[in-house]
């Protein structure tokens, strides 16, 4: 297992596009499948990736996020009821807009 998250670039959510894209809705492969698949996957997933687009970009653009001085980003996992990261990442998130 590795962090990759190239790997979703190209996410096409199994509606076409490239041979190697990334299938989330489990068409093609079941890689990863946070809404289900086949026949009662979640009907709001489009709009919930939409939604869930805005919602960081929107974090990125009203916040400025640092890490902690020393605390170096380990990106390290464990197995606990999910998969979490061994070291949490500690950030210090500052509003951009006074
Ligand atoms: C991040 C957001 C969401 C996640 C992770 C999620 C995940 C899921 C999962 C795992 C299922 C069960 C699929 C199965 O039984 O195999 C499901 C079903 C469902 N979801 Fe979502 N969902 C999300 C957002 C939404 C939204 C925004 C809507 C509606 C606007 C929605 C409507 C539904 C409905 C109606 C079902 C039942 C489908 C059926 O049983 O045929 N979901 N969702």
């Amino acid at each position: 297992m590795a962090f990759k998250p190239e790997r979703f670039l190209s996410n096409n959510y199994g509606n076409g596009g490239g041979a190697e894209g990334f299938d989330i809705t489990g068409s093609r492969e079941i890689k990863m499948m946070p809404f289900g698949v086949g026949r009662r996957i979640c009907p709001g997933f489009a709009l919930a990736l939409l939604h869930l687009e805005y919602f960081v970009a929107n974090l990125v653009w009203a916040f400025e996020w640092r890490a902690i001085e020393g605390d170096n980003v380990d990106l390290s996992e464990k197995q606990e009821f999910t998969i979490v990261m061994k070291n949490p990442l500690h950030a210090i998130v500052c509003p951009r807009l006074k």
